[in-house]
Order: structure tokens, then sequence, then C-alpha cells
């Protein structure tokens, strides 16, 4: 039920098809008040035009139009909704059945599926409705189940076996959990918006089958249906007789409950599908707020990146994950700034919330990013696509991942810049070697494929293209995690370098802590969703301020001296589905003070210049109550 709520909320195209059909049922349910008449007594007169009389004019045996429209839309909208339920009901559980068991099953199944796709759709709807000619409506629901189930199945299974391979199912199956509850509390939940949408299109082909059936005489024609309703018409010869109100009535309706289905399939594909969300760029930002106050950058320069009160998180079927409450964050022009904490803390949604590339089930709760003066959370795609690359890039672990392995790195590095509108191939080919220099590969690369590359020169590549168009700003969420540590640092040298050259600034992700202190201006560290420290690189690690930035900064060894054994930080952080009304370290801190910590949450307070920290060991400030989204 929320999930449709929100799919409503979130996209207007599934919230006008909803609508369209509502009004439509509601002309069915109440088809007795809104007409005096009955759909199938022919005492009102033949060819009557439309008028107050009869609204929609009369047939050619002397029946009302609009009441035919009205108790035409029950049928119509039955058989659109059953079949596409059976259909999908069908669907869903051949393809999952095949995904989930796999072997002999899966082959029967395929086979039988792909024997009804082959088949064509129409001429065996007629074959078999040929059969079950004037057995009733149901017949006609169960005939274009039979034939409309296999698409369905087909997408179904894909999805479910992409499914199957996730670690939760796979660590279900290992614990012995059995497949019934496999399947529908695992795997079902993570298919809902799908098979909602394959419900709506399997509807639309109903509806459409029906009246392609009716119009060519195949259907129930005893039966008022908005198709029946056609073919009485093309067979009394309405146009002939200008009584175009006889066709255009329910043709006009069919079109629409067509419509409706479609926006509402649409719709839901929009809000559920991450392909489609990050294709127009479209981090989901649900109901933002906004609050007056705006910390200044705390380097006393205009910031070049400023985020505000940013929350965001997931939407899960347990509940929403608030992986990022209330993060305020700055970055100056040309500043290098390190964001580090435990794996789970919030760093990558954090980073892709402020730049707009958090994809479904992720969405922006609340808060701002600015950069350069605008507000990247409330830009259109088309803005949004203008400043991507050129404004700003992004990096991440898995970014060599990006490039196609069957089209040479010259063109995808020219890509980005053709997309800004550079056209001239000198020039392209010009700057394209230039920053095959710059990120330390040979220009003789550029005409290789990416295959032929090894996994940090291909990330060296992707370096190369978010620096294409020399963007202000390069976020950069572990871009040389998965490589190994002397490659690290030299892509490591070599981004330093570029940033001091270009002057751009960095907001660079890590867990690694001591490659920060080396690398960054300055330091912000990331506790449970928020920011509970930040300073200058060398103030944080001569001086840090925060019990869990201690812990963090014992647990890796000094920089130089002798070699010690370094001890862990006991215990877990809180999970990001609680809500949590104190300090988030409050469990694990060793000088955790009861009934204070944990019951007020420390406002982040600048205790020297560009060195804030939220604690109560520094301050009493209490954090203004948060109104982030709830
Ligand atoms: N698609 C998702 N659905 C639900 N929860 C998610 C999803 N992606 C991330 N989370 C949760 O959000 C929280 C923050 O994750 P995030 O990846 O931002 O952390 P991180 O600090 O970058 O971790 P890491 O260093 O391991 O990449 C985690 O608790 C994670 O379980």
């Amino acid at each position: 039920m929320n999930g449709a709520l929100t799919i409503l909320r979130r996209s207007p195209r599934a919230t006008a098809g909803a609508v369209m059909v509502l009004v439509m049922m509601l002309m069915a349910v109440f088809a007795p008040l809104l007409t005096p008449y009955s759909p199938t007594s022919q005492e009102y007169g033949a060819w009557i035009t439309p008028g107050r009389e009869h609204l929609l004019g009369t047939t050619a045996l002397g029946q009302d139009v609009w009441a035919q429209v009205l108790y035409g839309a029950r049928t119509t909208l039955l058989i659109g909704i059953m079949a596409g339920l059976i259909a999908t009901l069908i669907g869903t559980s051949v393809g999952l059945a095949g995904a989930y068991f796999g072997g002999r099953v899966e082959d029967v199944l395929n086979v039988i599926t792909n024997v009804f796709l082959v088949l064509p759709g129409l001429p065996l709807l007629i074959i078999v409705s040929a059969f079950v000619r004037g057995a009733g409506i149901w017949s006609i629901i169960l005939v274009i189940a039979f034939t409309g189930w296999a698409w369905g199945a087909r997408v179904i299974r894909s999805q479910a076996l992409a499914l199957r391979n996730r670690d939760f199912v796979q660590a279900a199956i290992v614990s012995g959990e059995r497949p019934g509850r496999i399947i529908f509390a695992e795997m079902l939940p993570n298919m809902a918006g799908l098979i909602a949408a394959n419900f709506f299109s399997t509807a639309l082909y109903a509806v459409l089958s029906e009246a392609g059936l009716a119009f060519l005489g195949f259907g129930d024609v005893s039966t008022v249906t908005w198709g029946t309703m056609l073919y009485w018409a093309q067979a009394r010869g309405a146009l002939l007789q200008g009584a175009w109100w006889w066709i255009v009535a329910p043709g006009l309706l069919i079109a629409l409950l067509g419509t409706a289905f479609a926006l509402l399939n649409f719709g839901i594909d929009e809000v559920t599908n991450p392909k489609i969300v990050h294709s127009v760029g479209a981090t989901k930002v649900l109901r933002r707020r906004k609050k007056e106050r705006a910390a200044p950058a705390p380097t006393g320069t205009p910031a070049l990146l400023s985020i505000r009160d940013l929350d965001a998180g997931y939407a899960t079927p347990q509940g929403r994950v608030r992986a990022v409450r209330d993060v305020g964050l700055d970055i100056a022009p040309g500043e290098f700034v390190g964001l580090a904490g435990e794996s789970g803390c919030g760093k990558s949604t954090l980073a892709f919330a402020a730049t707009r590339l958090l994809d479904a089930p992720g969405a922006v709760f609340g808060g701002e990013s600015v950069l350069a003066g605008q507000d990247l959370l409330d830009l259109s795609s088309e803005e949004l696509r203008r400043v991507r690359w050129k404004d700003y890039s992004m990096v991440f672990q898995a970014s060599m991942n990006i490039l196609n392995p069957v089209i040479k790195v010259r063109e995808q590095v020219y890509d980005a810049m053709q997309a800004h509108g550079v056209t001239d191939r000198a020039q392209l080919d010009a700057r394209a070697r230039e920053l095959f220099r710059l990120v330390g590969i040979r220009e003789s690369y550029l005409d290789a494929f990416p295959h032929q590359l090894s996994g940090g020169m291909k990330q060296r590549v992707v370096i190369a293209i978010a620096l294409a168009l020399e963007p202000k700003l390069v976020v950069m969420d572990e871009p040389t995690t998965a490589l190994d540590v002397v490659v690290q640092r030299q892509i490591l040298q070599e981004i330093d370098a570029v940033r001091r050259r270009l002057g751009i600034s960095i907001l660079f992700i890590t867990h690694d802590l001591s490659l920060l202190v080396e690398m960054s201006d300055r330091i912000a560290i990331m506790y449970a969703g928020e920011v509970i420290e930040e300073a200058p690189a060398k103030v944080l690690y001569a001086d840090p301020k925060h019990p869990y930035t201690r812990k963090m900064m014992s647990a890796f060894p000094p920089l130089d001296g002798p070699r010690e054994r370094r001890e862990g930080i006991p215990g877990r952080p809180p999970p990001l589905s609680a809500e949590l009304p104190g300090c988030p370290f409050f469990e694990r801190c060793p000088s955790r003070m009861p009934g204070k910590c944990d019951a007020h949450k420390p406002a982040s307070v600048e205790l020297s210049p560009g060195h804030r920290v939220a604690c109560f060991l520094h301050s009493d400030a209490v954090k203004e109550f948060s109104d982030a989204a709830d």
C-alpha cells in the first residue's frame, strides 16, 4: 500500500493513469445513478443524435449509447483486470519457478514459455475463442489470460535469475530456508514493481484483445462491452449512417483505458527501475525542506560545494534507512577534502545524494547541495545533464566497468567532450593525448580496446574522462580501492598533481584514514550517517577530539616510529533504520555520559578555525531539533 502511494507521489504519469482508471471504475459502479436507461433496452428510437435526452445518442436498434458506455465499462474493466491478474499470476509463477528451481524444471517451463511467445498472438486468440464462442465473458477472460502470460514470465524469470544470485537469497538458501519462504518472502517483495508493471501491461493487452476479438465478431456479442459496441456499430454501418457517436464513444474510451494502463505501467517502471531513474539523471528528490540557517564555509572562503542539512537513504521493505542524517559539509575551490568512516556509515550515499546520482531505492529526503551557486537537487534532468562532467564529475571504485569493452578507448574519452559541444577532431585528439599524459598512460593506448588494458590503466582512463572538461569538482568514491597498493599510490599522486595544476576541488572518500591524512587539506569523519568531526588534516591527525576519531586514529599505525600492536573499536554502529535521540557513538564510547549523550544530540561546534566536533566532552551545545524528513 505504501509502495503504491510512493509511486503515485513520485510519478505524475502513474497518478494520471490511476485517476483515469478510477473515473472509469466510478462510471461502472454508479452506472444506475448516472443514467435512467437500460443498456440493452431497444425502446428509445433508432439513430437519435446526441442531445439532452440521450447524451451520446442511440444505436440502430434504439439502445442508449451512454447507458451502454456505462454498463459496458463494467465488463471491459472486468476483462482487463481479471485477465491481467490471471496472466500475471501464471507468468509470475512460471518465471519464478523456472529461475528458482533451475535444471529440468527451468528447461520445461522455458520451452512452454517460448512456444507461447512465438505463436502469433491474434490468430491464436481467434482460434481459441472460436472454440469457446458464446461461452460467456469468463471464457474470454481465460482465453486472453492463457494467450497473454508468456511475455511476463520471460521478464519475471530474468529478474528472478538476477535476484537468485544476490547475497541475501544465497544466504537464505544456505541457511536452509524453505523454497516457498525464499520465493515469497525474500524474492517477491523485490520484484513487486516489476510484477505490478507487468499486470498493467497485460491488462492493456487484455482490453485491446477483447476489443479486437469483439470487433471481428469472435467475442460474446450478446454482452455489452466497449468492444462489442464497436462490433455492432460496424455491423450496422454506423459510419455510413453518419452515426459517429456510436463508434467514437466506445473507441475513445478503449483508447483512454489503454492509455491509463500504459501510463500506470510506465509510471511504476519509472519509479522502480534504477536504469530509467539513472538515465534521466534523476535522483529521486522526495519532499525536501530547506532550513533558514546556513553555516558559512569553515575555511572562510566561499564554498564551491555546500552541502546543507542533507538527509538521504533508502526505502526498503522493512522501512526507511536514513543513511545520511542532516549532514553539512563545505568544500572550498581547489580544496582536497577527505571523507572517512567505517563501512556502512553512509559515505557513498552522501556522495551519490549530493551529486544527484543516487538510484532507486535510494532517495534524498531533505537538504541541499549547492555547487557554484546552484542547488543540484533542484535542477531539471536537462540542466543536470549540462552541468555533469562540465562542472562536476565522479569516479567510483568500479568506474572502470563503465568502459565498453568493444569500443576503442579514444572514442570513449571523446564521448564526454562531444556531449558538451567539443566536435573538432583535432581538438579532441589533442585533449585526449594531454589527458592521458596527465594520468600517466602512454598516448598509444588511446587506440586500444579496454579489454587490452589492466585494471589500473582502465581506472586511469576513467579518471581522465572525469577530468576531460576540467570540472570544478571531482567526487571520488574509493577510486583506487580495487587496485594494488603501488598502483593506488601512483594514481593518487597523479590525481593530486592534476588537482594542483588545474585548481579543481576533490571530495575523496575512503576507509583509509592514513591515506587521507597524507593527501587531504581537510578531513571529515562520518559515523552512522552523521559527520561527527571535521578539521584540517594535520590538526585532525595531531589532535582528534571526538572519541570515535581518536579510536580511528589509534587503529592505524603512526606515519613514523616503531611498529606496535593496534586495537580495533569494539562493538558495532547502530542500525541506520533506527532514530537516535542522542550521539550515535554512545554505545561504543569509552567516555559516554549516560542520561546526556544518549538523550540529546550534541551540536557541531567550532573549537578552532575549521575544527568542528559534535561531542558533549567539548561543548554542552545541543543540536537544534532536526526537522529532517520523517
Ligand atoms: N540499496 C540499498 N538499500 C538499502 N540500504 C542500503 C542500500 N545501499 C546502501 N544501504 C545502506 O545504507 C548504509 C550506508 O551505505 P553506504 O554504502 O553509503 O556506506 P559507506 O560508508 O559508503 O560504506 P562502504 O565504505 O562499505 O562503501 C548502509 O547501512 C547500507 O546498508
